[in-house]
């Protein structure tokens, strides 16, 4: 069977015996009900995923970050060069980006993986070459890829969250790297969630007015190219191939490859979501195996966790990308599934409980 069926057919619902466990024993706990807020109801969500009460505190988590570049970048949809995609990619390597910084901070390892830049990448221990094709085509005159490039980039990304897994990584954190990929996202989030283009076009590494509505208008005229009427909807993987980006498929094919091992993922922003979205539509179960991370600044990104029924765990105003968001959250799922396993209860502890 091939890869992606057979993860698909791997994924299945949150074990609901683990969920009601944890949700009793986060009643026993030594504070008041409801007390620990987002983190009690977290705790429970890990539950569900790892199947077991208490779920596995994360020791080792890992950032991936997804890197492609984008010929829609010949529309003029972002200031920066493409070259900026390869040049960031070594500065990951070399440990000197926003993410390196905030992925120590939280204790996780970074891999990169080259899926679509356009220049030519060295591969290393920290730079996987999974590379599909040099850069999408531009997706505002014509497909981005082919139907066969978008399903390789999909099993680049099954591969990669089992190759982590194997190695013993217990928290998946997503990154993404691609200059023009906002466009990309913001084609995926309205063909996707139904939104209007201009509610999910956004200003990406922070472009101007008139480069603003001239992004608003390429992403209205590629979802126009997937209109279907409500009786057939859009093939997923027709969407990503139409105007999505290799790091997106990538992206959605991490997604489900983690939820088919079990193990959490923390997405990062916009483009992590925007991937989400197709994952969601290949396999609407994926979503309960994913805990946002933060909410980006990115306008659609509101709409894209609205779609998706995540509520993000922080709210700092970044829009980076890079898996930066992904790592803030890291230690607040630890923290989640370490209070459910180590706190006391009240009959350990000897507390009294209230009145009734
Ligand atoms: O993840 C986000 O929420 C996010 C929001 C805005 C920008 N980015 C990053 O900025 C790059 C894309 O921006 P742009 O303007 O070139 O489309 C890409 O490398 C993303 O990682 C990322
Ligand atoms: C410098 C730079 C760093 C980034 N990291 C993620 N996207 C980025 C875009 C730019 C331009």
């Amino acid at each position: 069977m091939p890869l992606l069926d057979d993860t698909l057919d791997r994924i299945g619902p949150p074990d609901a015996a683990a969920q009601a466990e944890a949700r009793e024993r986060q009643a026993q706990l030594t504070k008041p009900a409801g007390s620990l807020g987002v983190l009690e109801d977290l705790s429970v969500r890990l539950a569900g995923i790892a199947g077991t009460c208490p779920p596995p505190v994360p020791a080792r988590p890992v950032v991936a970050v997804f890197a492609g570049d984008h010929g829609v970048l010949a529309q003029g949809v972002s200031p920066w060069p493409a070259e900026v995609t390869g040049s960031m990619v070594e500065n990951f390597r070399a440990g000197g980006a926003a993410v390196n910084v905030l992925a120590r901070a939280c204790g996780a390892e970074v891999v990169v993986v080259d899926v679509g830049v356009a220049t030519p990448v060295v591969a290393d221990d920290v730079v996987w070459d999974r590379n599909v094709r040099r850069g999408t085509a531009d997706l505002r005159v014509g497909p981005a890829m082919t139907r066969e490039e978008a399903l390789a980039a999909l099993e680049v990304g099954i591969g990669v969250a089992d190759e982590l897994v194997e190695r013993g990584h217990d928290l998946l954190l997503t990154g993404d790297m691609g200059i023009g990929n906002t466009t990309a996202s913001a084609c995926l989030v309205a063909t996707l969630t139904g939104a209007d283009p201009t509610v999910v076009t956004g200003r990406g590494t922070g472009v101007d007015d008139a480069t603003l509505a001239l992004k608003t208008v390429v992403v209205t005229e590629a979802v126009a190219r997937l209109r279907r009427p409500a009786a057939h909807p859009v093939d997923p993987v027709e969407v990503l191939s139409e105007v999505g980006g290799l790091e997106h498929a990538a992206l959605a094919g991490f997604l489900l490859g983690a939820a088919a091992r079990r193990v959490p993922v923390l997405l990062d922003g916009f483009i992590a979501g925007s991937a989400a979205l197709v994952a969601q539509a290949l396999c609407p179960a994926v979503v309960d195996h994913l805990v946002a991370g933060h909410r980006s600044a990115e306008f659609g990104h509101t709409a894209t966790l609205q779609h998706l029924g995540l509520r993000p765990l922080v709210d700092l105003d970044l829009r980076l990308g890079e898996g930066s968001g992904a790592a803030l959250a890291a230690p607040l799922v630890r923290s989640a599934a370490a209070l459910l396993a180590e706190m006391a209860t009240f009959d350990g502890a000897g507390v009294a409980r209230k009145d009734a």
